[in-house]
C-alpha cells in the first residue's frame, strides 16, 4: 500500500488527485496540507506550519504537490527532509525556487518526478515539437496557450517547457510576449497567453513559412488527465534511486 499526502489538498488538482487515490486499492491517502485546515476524503488537512509533525506521524511514502510556487518552495524541502518521494506539478517556480527545491531533494536523498505537464499527450507533443523544430528550423514559430481565469502563472509551465525545447533546437531566438505597435517580425518566437472561463489547458506551436503552416496542438478536456499522470508517476517513483526524474522516464519515452 502506497501512503500518499497531498500539498494543495483542497485545490482543483489536489481534489482531483485525492478522488483518484481514494478509489485506488494500491494507495492510501493519509492527509494533506493547505492554507485552510480541515478534512478531505475523511483524512486531515493541516496548515504548512504543522506539515513536518504531520509527516513524522503519518509517514507517507510519497508527497504530491500541486500548489503555488512559494508554497512548493516551503513544503518540498520539508517533505524531502522527512524522506518522502516527491511528485511536483506546481508551475511558475522562479530559478531560485527551482534550484532550492532540487537541492533539498538531493539533500534528502529521495527520488522525485518534476513535470510541468503530467498528461501523456503533452509528453508526446513535446517529442513532436522537438522533431518539427529540427526539421523546420528556419520557419517562424509562434506558441499559444489558453487556460482558465483562475490560473496564476503566465505563460504556463507547459509553454515554458515548449520554449526550452524550441530554444535548444532553433535558438537562441528572442521570445516576444504578445505584440503591439509598429514592428516587423524578427528572429523571434512569439508567445501568446489567453485566460478565460474554465479552459482546462490548450497549447499550440505554429511553424510558418511563406508557403505553409504546420500546427502541433494539444487540448486537455478534463484535469483528470493531469491527475491520472501524476498518480502513474506516484506508483512509478516508489523504490526508485534518489534522483530527479521527468515524465519521459515514467512513460519510458
Ligand atoms: N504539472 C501539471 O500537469 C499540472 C500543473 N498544474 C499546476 O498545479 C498548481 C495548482 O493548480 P490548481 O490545483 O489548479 O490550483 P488551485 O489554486 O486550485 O490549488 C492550489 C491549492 O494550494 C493551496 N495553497 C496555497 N498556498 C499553500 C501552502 N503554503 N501550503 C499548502 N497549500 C497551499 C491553495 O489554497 P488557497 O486557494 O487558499 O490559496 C489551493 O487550495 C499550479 O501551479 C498549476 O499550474 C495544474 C494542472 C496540471
Ligand atoms: O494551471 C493549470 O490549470 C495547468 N497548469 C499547467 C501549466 O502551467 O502548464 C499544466 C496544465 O496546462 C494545466
Amino acid at each position: 500500500m502506497i501512503k500518499i499526502a497531498i500539498c494543495g489538498a483542497f485545490g482543483r488538482m489536489g481534489m482531483t488527485i485525492g478522488g483518484i487515490v481514494t478509489k485506488d486499492p494500491e494507495m492510501q491517502l493519509v492527509g494533506g496540507v493547505d492554507v485552510q485546515e480541515g478534512e478531505v476524503f475523511g483524512v486531515p488537512v493541516v496548515s504548512a506550519g504543522k506539515f513536518a509533525s504531520f509527516l513524522s506521524e503519518s509517514k507517507p511514502d510519497v508527497v504530491i504537490d500541486f500548489t503555488v510556487a512559494a508554497a512548493s518552495a516551503q513544503n518540498i524541502p520539508v517533505a524531502a527532509a522527512a524522506g518522502c518521494a516527491i511528485i511536483l506539478g506546481t508551475t511558475g517556480l522562479n530559478a531560485d525556487q527551482s534550484k532550492n527545491i532540487r537541492e533539498a531533494i538531493a539533500k534528502g536523498g529521495v527520488p522525485a518526478v518534476i513535470s510541468t505537464n503530467y498528461s501523456i499527450g503533452m509528453n508526446i507533443l513535446w517529442l513532436l515539437v522537438r522533431e518539427a523544430a529540427q526539421r523546420l528550423s528556419d520557419y517562424d514559430i509562434e506558441v499559444t496557450e489558453a487556460h482558465h481565469r483562475y490560473k496564476k502563472d503566465a505563460p504556463s509551465g507547459t509553454a515554458k517547457t515548449i520554449l526550452e525545447i524550441l530554444q535548444e533546437e532553433v535558438g537562441p531566438r528572442e521570445e516576444v510576449y504578445g505584440r503591439e505597435g509598429m514592428t516587423e517580425r524578427g528572429n523571434e518566437i512569439g508567445v501568446h497567453v489567453i485566460r478565460g472561463g474554465d479552459i482546462v489547458g490548450d497549447h499550440a506551436v505554429m511553424f510558418t513559412s511563406n508557403f505553409e503552416t504546420v500546427t502541433l496542438s494539444h487540448r486537455a478536456y478534463d484535469r483528470g488527465v493531469f491527475a491520472q499522470g501524476a498518480v502513474k508517476a506516484t506508483k512509478w517513483i516508489v523504490g526508485k534511486k534518489p534522483a530527479v526524474y521527468g515524465m519521459k522516464d515514467v512513460l519510458g519515452l
